[in-house]
């Protein structure tokens, strides 16, 4: 991790990324076969497809590769950072906090670092969190540790007074960390940043247990809580198998994606259903599949996605502090019905219901989320540096890259029924199929 950035005043500006730098030409096109080292790392790009198809035009949508920079737009004496983690909770947020924290202070000799409290609450001065000071020594140890040290929190503050707040602060760097609603709070207070004309970079690293960040093919945190899910899944088998018509029937967080639900499934290779929301399922069809698998076997495990079968359900229009749908309980519904439809076949069946809910997402990273958390925290830290802002970091064919936060607004990333993920270009035209 060794880098020498460079400070001198220089001729940088702080750069908002815009969809028109995301789908720049390649650097290729305009230094052809001098090699990679001729290139500043501005110029590398990750390529959007991995994938071609004889005869078709090569197309050449591609990413700003994410690393360190050797022009710096900040005077790291003068850096005065924020970090700030919002939403729900994901294994290794104490993780990422720590690098950013090592990596400015550290490798950057950064001024100054703060933790902001609850969430974007923290942001607002009207709310009495002040934020903490974020030492070397006072993160040194919390990557032990599931959470975040900061706290979270969900709901809407007020822009201007955020973006006030940074000011009136000297925050010349926040670091967002957070889901698609973190995402759409940051991409505001950079506009407003922008408006302005203040020299502050608002950097996200993406968070969220539900894998369902676009632009982004793994969030850290998802393999732990996968591994958590998988436990849970193969507990849900033993106890079916060891009674008659024994369901082990597991809910699993998901909101509107089944990331979780498959993989855990696939993971644990005990699941006999797995319902995802991203493939409506007809009751009577699933109860009626569920009675043949019954009779061949003696007992099914079947894993429901929470999100999942809302449709089932009374309709709520209920919604959480930040907007999101509230999710009824689908897993019960789902228990209830399975009991139902048996009586009135005849047939026994001894349902166990597992909801490890929050269990899956509380704890510390696994050590392939703390590598990729590493990765994260660092790249973020080199893109402020640089004077990026708008923008976070996604993950493209295992690579870091920059992405513009307007692209990450609207629908969030979804499972792909028909099998691996598949992304189309079409997504960039609107017509999105995730
Ligand atoms: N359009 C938006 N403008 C400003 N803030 C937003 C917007 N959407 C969500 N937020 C804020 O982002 C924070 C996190 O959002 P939330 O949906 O709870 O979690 P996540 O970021 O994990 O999706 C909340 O404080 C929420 O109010
Ligand atoms: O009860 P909470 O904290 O609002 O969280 C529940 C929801 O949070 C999630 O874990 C995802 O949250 P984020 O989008 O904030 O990462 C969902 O799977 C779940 O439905």
């Amino acid at each position: 991790m060794v880098h020498q950035p460079s400070y001198e005043p220089s001729d940088l500006a702080i750069q908002t990324l815009g969809p028109r730098e995301f789908l720049s030409p390649l650097p290729m096109s305009t230094k052809q076969g001098d090699g990679i080292g001729s290139f500043t790392p501005d110029e590398l790009r990750v390529l959007y497809e991995h994938r071609f198809l004889e005869g078709e035009p090569l197309n050449s949508l591609a990413f700003e590769l994410a690393g360190a920079r050797q022009k710096l737009f900040f005077d790291p004496q003068k850096v005065k950072a924020a970090i700030v983690t919002c939403g729900g909770l994901c294994p290794g947020l104490n993780n990422v906090i720590r690098t950013i924290v090592f990596e400015l202070l550290y490798n950057y000799g950064a001024k100054e670092v703060l933790g902001i409290r609850f969430g974007y609450r923290g942001l607002n001065p009207e709310v009495a969190h002040p934020p903490i000071s974020l030492t070397c020594d006072t993160v040194d140890a919390i990557h032990h540790q599931g959470g975040t040290i900061l706290g979270t929190s969900r709901g809407h503050q007020d822009v201007k007074l955020t973006v006030n707040f940074l000011e009136s602060e000297g925050i010349n760097m926040l670091f967002c960390i957070g889901g698609d609603g973190t995402q759409r709070g940051a991409h505001a207070m950079a506009e407003e940043i922008k408006k302005r004309g203040l020299p502050i970079a608002i950097v996200n690293v993406p968070k969220t247990i539900d894998n369902d960040i676009k632009f982004c093919h793994r969030t850290f945190g998802f393999y732990t809580a996968v591994a958590e899910a998988e436990q849970v899944i193969d507990r849900a088998h033993v106890e079916a198998k060891s009674v008659f018509n024994g369901v082990g029937l597991v809910k699993l967080m998901g909101r509107e994606a089944g990331f979780i639900a498959a993989a855990a499934t696939v993971a644990s290779g005990e699941a006999n259903f797995c319902i995802v929301p991203e493939v409506p399922v007809d009751l009577k069809v699933f109860l009626n599949k569920l009675k043949k698998r019954l009779a061949a076997r003696e007992h099914a495990v079947v894993v429901l996605a929470e999100g999942t079968g809302q449709h089932w359900l009374e309709g709520s229009d209920q919604c959480d502090a930040s907007g999101n749908r509230k999710l009824g309980d689908s897993g019960s519904f789902l228990r209830q019905q399975i009991n139902e439809f048996f009586a009135k076949e005849d047939m026994p069946v001894s349902v166990k219901y597992f909801d490890p809910s929050y269990y899956i997402r509380s704890l510390a990273a696994t050590a392939v989320d703390s590598l990729l958390c590493e990765r994260f925290a660092r790249a973020a830290v080199h893109a402020a540096m640089a004077g990026k802002t708008d923008m976070f970091i996604g993950l493209w064919h295992d690579q870091l890259v920059h992405v513009p936060l307007e692209l990450s607004t609207g629908m969030t990333k979804r499972l792909s029924p028909e099998g691996e993920l598949w992304i189309s270009v079409q997504a960039l035209t609107g017509q999105e199929k995730w």
